[in-house]
């Protein structure tokens, strides 16, 4: 159905044309933490296709689809080939000894400031080339709001959001990540009209009693190990063993579910010990997120990074039941259970009774290599599809982009826009008949 829509052909001819002059173009010098990646374009298509049918299973079943693949998709097909810059991209589930110096120096994109100061005039062309290139198969949303909503039709929307540098715009000071009061009206009128959880990394009291501040929504904490939920009865939820019953802050019952309950103690002792080995390292942040720990190298000099890796990794030698994972200029240490923000988004919509639903479409909004589970989870199920919020280009499983927190604020606000029109116009139908 998707393919006949064609909002983006007209960039195709443009992007055609910058890729022929870019391909032709040898020296490509890319700022800081990037680094030139082969690109090719893909002639038969470059309309996005429907992400929904991509996939043929159901949630929770195994998809029948091949394996999404980073490496060679979208631009599969013979056709021009562009430079484009990439950030170096070390394995996203676990940094290995060899390789975390290089994925600590490449864990964020440079700051637009830092492109506009630092880098010429052509190199700017050449990044913001890249970047429309990379969005022939990662669109905007915005753009495709059309396309995202005439597929929203007759479904019911269900709204995933990741909170750091998705809600709030990525600042130095971990503890100062506030939303603005326009994102967090624009979230509470989302949550209002489609059922809306936050998935964070953070611990979960912190995004919800710090940052969020809203009662309307479900909250996921640490990377989705500590859920609060709708109570419910089902297997996978109610009677699932690391699942209590509880009241939340308003005495309304809920369910709470904390798979790695049994790390507190190992956690709570390797961040005490992360606080005292790094103290003296300037610029070092160590932040206690419950089930996780990060640590933050944002204010770190450089110079002194390898250094931070050599603690964290040296450390965790002691701990064979944690592993590191790399967010953006931080390392996070967790537990190693199989359990991740798309498990997390599996468990939810059991939570709310919807996984088994044919008619919902999950969104899924984030910025983080984290947040990449959780895009997969929805491009291997039938329905839904994630959204990554980038100014650079990333290889990723979502299937939409959104250039920043400003973007995902519009975005938000035209979806409960486009419910409310489409809700005024059944009533108004309904008042005919
Ligand atoms: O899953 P998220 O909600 O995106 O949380 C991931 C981490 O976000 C925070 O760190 C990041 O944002 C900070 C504030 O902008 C920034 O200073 C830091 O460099 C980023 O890594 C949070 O502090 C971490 O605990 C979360 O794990």
């Amino acid at each position: 159905m998707f393919c006949s829509f064609s909002p983006l052909s007209y960039n195709w001819l443009i992007l055609s044309y910058l890729a022929v002059r870019y391909h032709n173009t040898s020296e490509h010098n890319f700022v800081s933490d990037q680094e030139p990646m082969d690109l090719k374009s893909n002639h038969s298509s470059p309309v996005f296709t429907d992400p929904v049918h991509l996939s043929k299973s159901r949630l929770g079943l195994p998809s029948n689809i091949a394996p999404y693949s980073t490496a060679a998709q979208p631009y599969s097909s013979s056709g021009l080939c562009l430079q484009i810059p990439r950030r170096k991209v070390g394995k996203l589930d676990d940094v290995r000894a060899s390789g975390w110096l290089d994925a600590m120096k490449s864990s964020s994109p440079p700051r637009k400031k830092l492109s506009k100061d630092l880098i010429s005039e052509s190199q700017s062309d050449e990044t913001d080339a890249a970047y429309l290139t990379w969005m022939i198969s990662c669109p905007s949303a915005l753009n495709s709001f059309h396309i995202i909503t005439t597929y929203a039709k007759c479904k019911s929307v269900v709204l995933f959001l990741d909170y750091d540098g998705t809600l709030s715009p990525i600042v130095d000071n971990p503890d100062a990540a506030f939303m603005s009061t326009a994102m967090r009206a624009a979230v509470k009128k989302a949550a209002k009209c489609f059922p809306t959880a936050i998935i964070s990394g953070r611990s979960r009291d912190k995004v919800v009693y710090e940052f969020v501040r809203l009662s309307e929504l479900c909250y996921a904490g640490s990377h989705g190990m500590d859920i609060m939920g709708p109570l419910r009865e089902s297997e996978y939820v109610g009677d699932h063993p690391d699942c209590i019953r509880t009241t939340d802050e308003q005495g309304k019952e809920v369910h709470l579910f904390q798979p790695a309950s049994e790390f507190v103690p190992m956690i709570n002792e390797v961040y005490k010990s992360l606080l005292d080995i790094t103290k003296n390292i300037i610029g070092v942040k160590v932040e206690n997120n419950k089930f996780c720990v990060s640590v933050h190298y944002r204010n770190v000099d450089e110079k002194m990074w390898e250094e931070v890796g050599k603690h964290v990794f040296g450390l965790l030698k002691d701990f064979s039941r944690l592993q590191v994972t790399h967010g953006r200029k931080v390392l996070e240490v967790r537990p190693v259970i199989d359990w991740n923000k798309g498990k997390a988004v599996e468990f939810l919509l059991e939570s709310l009774g919807l996984s088994h639903r044919d008619d919902i479409l999950p969104i899924y909004i984030g910025d983080d290599r984290t947040d990449e589970d959780a895009f997969k989870v929805l491009r291997e199920c039938n329905h839904g599809f994630g959204i990554l919020v980038s100014t650079v280009p990333k290889e990723t499983n979502a299937f939409y982009s959104l250039r920043d927190p400003s973007e995902v604020q519009e975005f938000l606000k035209s979806l409960v826009r486009w419910k409310n029109s489409a809700s005024s116009q059944t009533e108004d139908s309904t008042a005919t008949v």
